[in-house]
């Protein structure tokens, strides 16, 4: 296998990790090469930091490195039965009409129902705005991170500030909190006793959330209207009705993998909106450029749309900086070697988990200049950085909501740039080191909003 620190029984490298695990998965692959073999516990890991052995292993081999590595929690999560971490044929047949669906949703401009989204998020912005009252922005971009996936998947959404909170939220929020720490016996398995507390609170939300999604999934198709689909759970039941295999697609599969777009969707959006008002705060003459921007593009007191997206470079360049400073999933989503996968004298032993180091990637000081310093000029129209760049992971096996979520994203900062200025309340910078959990999180902040006139 590849080089790497040399581990301890039982525990492997975990206690080298310390506070800031990515820097020191960093540090590691900085010192052994673009393949580092780490010891996450008892489970053997090989991180890929280098883009041309991502390109080389992920692409160019992907049939090799097309599984998940599945730890206790992430089975209980699908049950090994949802687009996250399912693996072979059964993974291929539910990606297909997955990626099918979210084709067609851009025919039937689903994504207005996003657009819908931002401009509730920005209605309660302005509330803050005009009675000058300081704001913890945290739940409210959850609320919209959340309601995007929901509204465009089931024609749903939750109110800003209903007493009762949704059932997909509570759930939601507790299968995060489980996860955002990492679970121990997930890296050594003989803990599991230990956590059963913990591993049932888990497997109750997972449910709730496969519950709502099976009610869901038979309301809809009471009322498919196949010429009129509202949302993306219409078009999969359109994709799947019309399938060679439609016998193999099942309503508990179904509500599994729909299960996920809220898991993978609602976190990673709310962390790359709240870093966005973060760097932007932190940033007065930056913020001011895409305001000029939108302004120009969009005119002054209008909504932004998509359309605009094309036109508004300097915006677009720093929603890619958000993301590579401060990427939501700093190490991808794991995966396993399908076979014994050769890359030149080592060897990648089959089972293996594999990690793609998104973070080490784009903080990397050889293809980077000054990677810790935010930056948005860097991205120069045609910039195309490869595979030093990869949020939504790379392959067949990328994420799957990446449209989705880059909509979302431009929807809600363009209108949040336009009619708004964000500030600091008390004129010094706001903490950007944040915490490194499974996502990389900021800590909460406050924020003053003024109307732009
Ligand atoms: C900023 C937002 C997001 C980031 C940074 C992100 C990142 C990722 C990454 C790194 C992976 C693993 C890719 C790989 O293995 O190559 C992934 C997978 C996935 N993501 Fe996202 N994601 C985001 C938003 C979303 C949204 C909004 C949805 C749903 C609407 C979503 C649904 C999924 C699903 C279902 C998978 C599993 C795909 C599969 O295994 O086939 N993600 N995401």
């Amino acid at each position: 296998m590849p080089p790497g620190p040399f581990p301890l029984p039982i525990i492997g490298n975990l206690h080298q990790l310390g506070k800031s695990p990515y820097k020191s998965l960093k540090n590691f692959s900085d010192k052994y090469g673009g393949l580092t073999t780490v010891f996450l516990g008892s489970v053997p890991t090989v991180l890929i930091s280098d883009p041309e052995l991502i390109k080389d292993i992920i692409i160019n081999k992907s049939d090799m490195i097309l599984d998940r590595y599945n730890s206790d929690s992430s089975k209980i999560i699908g049950e090994e039965k949802n687009l996250l971490f399912a693996k072979g044929p059964y993974w291929k047949k539910y990606r297909k009409v997955f990626t099918a669906a979210m084709t067609k949703a851009r025919q039937y401009n689903i994504s207005s129902r996003i657009e819908q989204q931002a401009i509730q998020l920005n209605q309660h912005f302005g509330k803050y705005a005009d009675s000058q009252e300081i704001l913890n922005p945290h739940d409210f971009i959850r609320r919209y991170s959340l309601n995007g996936v929901i509204d465009y998947s089931f024609t749903d959404a939750v109110e800003y500030e209903s007493e009762t909170d949704h059932i997909v939220i509570k759930a939601a929020e507790i299968m995060e909190e489980i996860l955002a720490t990492g679970n121990p016996h997930d890296f050594i398995p003989f803990l599991k006793p230990f956590y059963q507390k913990k591993r049932s609170a888990l497997k109750g939300a997972v449910t709730q959330v496969w519950d709502y999604c099976i009610s869901a999934i038979n309301v809809h198709r009471k009322t498919l209207n196949s010429d009129k689909p509202r949302d993306l759970l219409d078009l999969l039941l359109i994709e799947i009705e019309k399938s060679e295999e439609k016998e193999f697609y099942t309503d508990d599969g179904l509500s599994k993998c729909l299960t996920d777009l809220i898991v993978a969707g609602h976190e990673t959006v709310a962390i790359t909106l709240g870093w966005l008002i973060i760097f932007m705060a932190n940033n007065q003459d930056m913020q001011e450029k895409c305001y000029q921007e939108l302004v120009s593009v969009v005119g002054k007191g209008k909504l932004p749309s998509l359309a605009n997206r094309n036109q508004t470079h300097y915006l677009n360049a720093v929603i890619k900086e958000v993301m590579r400073i401060r990427t939501a999933a700093p190490m991808a989503l794991p995966r396993s070697a399908v076979e014994n996968i050769q890359v030149g004298n080592y060897v990648i032993p089959k089972g293996t988990q594999v990690m793609m180091s998104v973070f080490s990637l784009a903080m990397d000081d050889k293809y980077w200049d000054n990677p810790e310093q935010f930056d948005p000029s860097r991205w120069k129209e045609g910039f195309s950085p490869d595979y030093t760049y990869i949020p939504f992971g790379v392959g067949p096996r990328m994420c799957v909501g990446m449209g989705v979520a880059k909509d979302e994203l431009y929807y809600a900062a363009s209108q949040m740039l336009i009619n708004f200025k964000w500030s600091s309340p008390n004129g010094k910078p706001i903490d950007d080191e944040g915490i490194a959990r499974i996502a990389l999180e900021y800590k909460q902040y406050d924020i003053k909003i003024d109307r732009r006139v």
